[in-house]
């Protein structure tokens, strides 16, 4: 199973068929009175029945047993999700973690017991928010799958490469690679090795693909770069148990078959990949920094126009040609939230400290930039044009909303770094007018 198959697009009609099954989507209908093979069909709902079509989301999955042939669901207390924001006092501090830990070697922790929430504002009941988490593995789901009902997970794998069995197919995900798996989705998550990486779950809207506007047609992330399973069904008898996180708890309940008994199915509401490496960057061939949106991945849209809920932004090894320009990220206050990690490499604007499998967070208004070194550096380099964060890629989670830290971020991870803010305290004076 090395060679898996993908269909491609973002946002497209897809259909899928399993090779063993020929003929399993139903034709022209979605509910016929008896169903190819003795399957049953079965709506899985993105969006309301009534949205706007460019917003209507849903897929029709034909399956083996339906999914509510399962037990009741009993609380499941493993891990450290949650979506309280009131466990600590607020602190507008800025914000560095070193690299998370893996579990230790005599420890097996598989991916849903390894998620532990950082920070997030917003309430799954009231469909409005976002939580950012990570996660570390060392385990695979055996008969076990996990789905949200809270909202969608954008998965970032920063070490080892997760193989993500869902009810429409499997998708392999390596790092530098990211899936989103969309609410109400199931899917066990198998690891070969100690794993590691970041999620952002969105409770509102779904991910969306930013406008180009003056851009055109093509650039960024394009959307035939977006990959999607295949039909991939198991028929299997045993016990499974599914683990549902709901209104930011765990809870598990078992069945006696596999939740992977979808044989074929069809609509628009799909989980899918994308390579990083895809994206075409666009960036100043003149002068000055352009703002880091000009480098949005994926988009959760908030009510209030081009303003996010959360922001998906990498900064992908490229060109630098500005001309008497400051090139790195320049000193700021942003009314937004920004949550950053480190897939591999070295972040431009803060070459030490902030190491791959670690985070940053810089809350609203709470100043931030370059540290000295790089400032130093920046201000007194030739401008040749030169590649940066080659072999590198860090990204940012940026939200309107103000967020969080959860006690376990704070505290329990025992990763904050007393000393960040040391990386600013040597910014010289500089000035050299009259002092008055
Ligand atoms: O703070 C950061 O490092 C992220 C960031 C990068 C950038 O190029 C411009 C603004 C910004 O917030
Ligand atoms: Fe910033």
């Amino acid at each position: 199973m090395n060679d898996l198959k993908y269909l491609s697009g973002f946002g497209s009609e897809f259909s899928s068929e399993d090779p063993r099954c020929p003929n399993s989507l139903p034709k022209s209908q979605n509910s016929p009175q008896k169903c190819p093979y003795g399957l049953y069909a079965e709506q899985l709902s993105g969006s309301a029945f009534t949205a706007p079509r460019h917003e209507n989301k849903r897929s029709w999955l034909y399956r083996i047993y339906p999914s509510v042939c399962h037990k009741r669901f009993k609380p499941f207390l493993k891990g450290n999700i949650t979506s309280d924001w009131d466990e600590i006092k607020p602190d507008p501090n800025q914000m560095r973690w070193n690299p998370f830990d893996f579990p230790s070697s005599n420890e097996k922790r598989d991916f849903v017991e390894g998620i532990n929430t950082i920070c997030g504002a917003g309430d799954p009941k009231l469909k409005l928010g976002l939580a950012v988490h990570v996660y570390s593995c060392n385990d695979s789901m055996k008969r076990r799958a996990f789905y949200n009902s809270d909202g969608d997970l954008l998965i970032v794998p920063q070490t080892g490469k997760l193989r993500m069995k869902t009810e429409f197919g499997i998708l392999d995900v390596v790092p530098n690679e990211i899936c989103v798996i969309q609410q109400g989705m199931r899917f066990s998550v198998q690891v070969t090795e100690a794993s590691r990486g970041y999620i952002l779950e969105v409770y509102g809207r779904h991910f969306s693909l930013p406008d180009l506007g003056p851009i055109g047609a093509n650039g960024l992330a394009n959307p035939r770069d977006f990959l999607t399973p295949v039909a991939c069904y198991e028929d299997v008898e045993e016990n499974f148990e599914i683990v549902a996180k709901y209104q930011g708890n765990l809870f598990l309940c078992e069945q006696n078959h596999s939740p992977f008994d979808v044989v074929a199915w069809h609509g628009n509401y799909v989980p899918y990949k994308y390579n990083l490496a895809n994206f075409m960057v666009i960036n100043s061939v003149s002068f000055d920094h352009c703002d880091p949106s000009i480098f949005t991945v994926l988009t959760c849209q908030s009510e209030r126009s081009g303003t996010a809920v959360a922001d998906f932004v990498i900064f992908p090894p490229r060109w630098s040609v500005q001309e008497n320009t400051f090139r790195p990220p320049y000193y700021h206050r942003n009314c937004m939230s920004e949550f950053m990690g480190l897939i591999h490499g070295r972040y431009e604007a803060k070459e030490g400290g902030f190491l791959p499998g670690g985070a940053t967070l810089h809350s609203i208004m709470t100043p931030h930039g370059p540290d000295v070194n790089c400032f130093e550096k920046a201000s007194e380099e030739e401008l040749k044009p030169c590649r940066i964060a080659d072999e590198s890629q860090g990204f940012m989670f940026e939200s309107c909303l103000g967020l969080a830290v959860t006690k376990w971020g704070a505290q329990e991870c025992q990763k904050l770094d007393p000393n960040y803010n040391k990386c600013w305290e040597g910014l010289k004076k500089n000035f050299t007018g009259p002092k008055n």
